[in-house]
């Protein structure tokens, strides 16, 4: 992001094999630490277990799905919550900035540097072959690292509070991506991202 372009226009982040686009400040009415306390304090969190490679334990983070679909992904179906009107609004905000529309969304709260998740690609078949998925992130600023399937190269982007990430086309099925543990005292961060399930 250099100097001349705007906070508030979603300008895309050249990469091979896929789309990506960032805006660093989604358009929104409540102030971004506003959102962070109330999606906190509001949202019904839940420490999942998941199943990854025959093992059962709990995801490093806390999580909530909202929509009107059910969505599994790792041994794990989430039964949808409805959306609430401060979702409407984030929602209606990301829809504005990527012309796309969601029905669907997963909560994810990383409640310190602890907190992670792990590489992986939001390739479901419910997501569609080119998944649009808009992620709005809140709070303290993580890197976001992706790693391509077959060159293994990684690229990292940081997600700052109140920014929105675009990922479309072909990426899900070319890279894969997620937050990483961080050494460093870290303050609460909450990600949303947004999706269509068919
Ligand atoms: O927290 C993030 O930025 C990543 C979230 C993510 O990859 C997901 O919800 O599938
Ligand atoms: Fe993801």
């Amino acid at each position: 992001m250099d100097l001349f372009t705007p906070a508030t226009i979603l300008t895309p982040i050249p990469i091979e094999d896929g789309e990506l686009a960032l805006q660093p400040q989604l358009g929104l009415a409540l102030a971004n630490a506003e959102i962070l306390a109330r999606l906190i304090g509001e949202t019904a969190w839940r420490a999942e277990q998941v199943t990854v490679f025959g093992k059962r334990h709990l995801q490093p983070r806390l999580t909530a799905w909202h929509g009107e679909a059910r969505y599994t992904y790792s041994g794990l179906t989430l039964e949808p919550l409805p959306f609430t009107p401060l979702l409407q609004h984030i929602r209606q905000a990301a829809e504005a900035a990527t012309g796309r529309r969601y029905n669907s969304v997963l909560l994810n709260y990383y409640r310190d540097g602890r907190d992670s998740m792990g590489m992986h690609s939001d390739d479901e078949p419910e997501l569609g072959p080119e998944p649009a998925i808009a992620s709005v992130s809140f709070g303290a600023t993580r890197p976001f690292v992706l790693r391509h399937k077959r060159s293994g190269r990684t690229f990292k982007i940081d997600l700052t509070d109140g920014s929105l990430l675009f990922m479309s086309g072909s990426l899900q099925q070319n890279w894969q991506h997620g937050i990483n543990k961080s050494q460093r005292p870290l303050g609460p961060r909450v990600n949303l991202t947004f999706r269509f399930i068919v």
